[in-house]
């Protein structure tokens, strides 16, 4: 049995860090495993041109711990009336990617796209310029059952945004189906997703069979066992179109534990642990650096990291909670025995 295992440092390619007192809680939980990560422009107001992801970025760096190294690489949210102007002026400010939230297609997404068509002018320029296209994969609507929502948005709309922009490099987002992981495989190469941790240790049963638990309610939501097995099967492939993404996403306790809870998992606390556990379930420790590594900085073209980190083989427990703004945010997994642990990583 692997009692040890050294990895390049890693980075995550979507995460929610939000703003303003959280950073003090999602910052250094993400700086103590990552390098780098994708910042989602989901806060209200959203990250909408250059001089916001300026500032944005500046509130973020101002909580690294000192000592670390970490990088926050910042995202514009697109909105119908984002235009070309504002992609290359996001572009020479260091943004490396849009993102398109369907309008109401999950939290904070209230001003996102209402019609791809609106997108086009954006789109053109961003392929032009060579910046990313993120993508919340989901139609929104109310007569596609939440479970379909995935699936639908591939044979709607993404079939067709590919098709039109051959040289836009697309990112589909936290993927949660069969379906997805099948698409961006028969894509060509400049088609790759992201896989969270939670979508691959868990399956919709974990959310509500013997009891509601809404700390695994995010969308897109958990699906069928064999989904989850289809994910698990991509992310261990060694396939470079599979690539870390958490999609950690922080709510406060009394906002997930209620009548209507949000959704989204925090799992920045101990991410690479959790992808770390669900790899080493499937016999796959040796698919982990590639997939949490290599794959997303390859696509992003950036440079690998220098420097490692090592997992030891280390029983712990998962805190039952963490300070996080005025109360608690419930980490996934809270109160959980986890086998894997970073070494020397605070
Ligand atoms: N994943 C989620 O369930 N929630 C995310 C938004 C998102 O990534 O869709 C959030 O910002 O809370
Ligand atoms: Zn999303
Ligand atoms: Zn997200």
């Amino acid at each position: 049995m692997t009692q040890e295992l050294t990895i390049t440092r890693p980075d995550d390619w979507h995460i929610h860090l939000r703003d303003g007192d959280a950073l003090a809680r999602t910052v250094p939980d993400a700086a103590r495993q990552f390098a780098r990560t994708i910042v989602m422009p989901n806060l209200v107001p959203p990250v909408m041109n250059a001089e916001q992801a300026l500032a944005y970025r500046d509130r973020i760096t101002a909580q690294i711990p000192a000592g670390r190294q970490f990088e926050p690489l910042m995202v514009l949210y697109l909105t119908d009336n984002t235009s070309a102007a504002d992609i290359s002026a996001a572009r020479a400010a260091g943004v490396v990617a849009g993102k398109l939230y369907p309008a109401g297609a999950t939290t904070n997404s209230d001003s996102g796209v209402t019609d791809l068509a609106h997108l086009y002018p954006a789109l053109e320029a961003m392929q032009r310029e060579g910046m990313h296209l993120l993508i919340h994969g989901e139609v929104t609507d109310s007569g596609i059952d939440i479970f379909d929502r995935e699936k639908t948005f591939l044979e709607r709309s993404l079939a067709k945004v590919v098709n039109d922009f051959p040289e836009l490099n697309i990112v589909l987002e936290h993927i949660t189906t069969r379906d997805a992981a099948e698409f961006v495989l028969a894509a060509p190469a400049n088609v790759a997703a992201t896989i969270t941790a939670h979508h691959l240790l868990y399956n919709r049963n974990h959310m509500l069979a013997g009891g509601i638990r809404p700390h695994y309610y995010c969308l897109p939501i958990l699906k069928r066992q064999s989904h989850q097995q289809a994910l698990m099967a991509a992310a261990t492939s060694g396939n470079p179109k599979f690539f870390l993404g958490t999609d950690s996403a922080p709510h406060a306790k009394s906002k997930k534990e209620a009548a209507c809870g949000c959704a989204g998992s925090y799992t920045a606390y101990s991410a690479i642990e959790l992808y770390t556990e669900a790899f080493d379930a499937a016999g796959a420790l040796d698919k982990l650096e590639g997939f949490a590594s290599h794959f997303g900085a390859d696509f992003y073209g950036l440079s690998r990291n220098q420097d490692t980190i090592t997992l030891v083989r280390q029983p712990w427990e998962m805190p039952s909670s963490l300070a996080y703004l005025d109360e608690k945010i419930v980490p996934l997994c809270a109160g959980e025995t986890l086998n894997w642990q970073v070494k020397d990583s605070v």
